[in-house]
């Protein structure tokens, strides 16, 4: 499977965000997308979750050697802040999704929120009352019971304990093989670590690092492919 991009365009007023990413992200591998501060990664999300409209350019899903245009419903998206109704105990969101997306799920509420520990008692507060990496979780844990084809991460890890994080990394690679993977983050170390290739977005275009992670020129690569500039944001 293949997300491909296309001469994707995003402004805002006179300030141009993207100005004509074309890439091809596939499955089988997880890409870390790497970017200075303003330089336009969650645009860039935005724009392929469909909640801002391009001003240019097409997103197409290549599934078997067809392509068609990408739907809403085939993209996934973890938010740096997380979205989720408050009101509710993390229990009864997990049931409420589950109820819309896994109907036919053999795993249970308990079996989800035990995988990303969530503690009994946790579970059933509301969620007003969790820390930003409980939300995290719960964010995550939508993902990981939906499984749209193309999963976009952005910066999921960061408040995420190192317990926890380990057990979501096992969690995404072993998702990687069926899904479109896009990990939206300014850790170095977890993008050399989880993801299989780089991209960086500067000055509006989106250009692959042509070095392997593991060569011990990657570091100096990163940081010169980001020394583009910085930005207003
Ligand atoms: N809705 C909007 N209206 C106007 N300008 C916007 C809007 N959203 C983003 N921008 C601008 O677009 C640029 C890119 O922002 P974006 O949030 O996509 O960057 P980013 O790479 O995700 O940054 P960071 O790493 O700091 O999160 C910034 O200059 C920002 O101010």
């Amino acid at each position: 499977m293949k997300l491909i991009v296309r001469e994707l365009q995003k402004s805002f007023q006179e300030k141009e965000v993207l100005k004509g990413v074309t890439y091809t992200f596939s499955s089988g591998e997880i890409t870390g997308l790497l970017g200075r501060n303003g330089a336009g990664k969650t645009t860039f999300f935005n724009v392929l979750y469909g909640d801002l409209m391009a001003d240019g350019g097409e997103l197409f899903l290549e599934e078997n050697g067809v392509e068609h245009p990408l739907q809403v419903e085939d993209v996934g998206m973890v938010f740096s802040e997380n979205y989720l109704p408050e009101f509710l105990t993390g229990y009864e969101f997990i049931t409420f999704y589950m109820d819309l997306h896994a109907q036919s799920d053999s795993r249970s509420v308990d079996d989800y929120l035990d995988f990303m520990e969530i503690s009994q008692e946790d579970r059933h507060r509301i969620i007003k009352g969790y820390s930003d990496g409980m939300k995290s979780k719960l964010s995550l844990l939508c993902i990981f019971i939906s499984k749209p084809k193309v999963i976009l991460l952005d910066e999921p890890l960061t408040a995420v304990d190192v317990v926890s994080s380990i057990a979501i990394k096992r969690f995404l690679l072993a998702l990687k093989d069926n899904h479109i993977l896009i990990l939206s983050t300014h850790i170095m170390a977890l993008a050399e670590d989880l993801c299989d290739k780089v991209v960086v977005l500067d000055k509006g275009i989106l250009m692959a690092l042509d070095v392997d992670k593991k060569h011990e020129q990657f570091e100096e690569k990163v940081l010169e492919a980001l020394q583009g500039g910085t930005y207003e944001t």
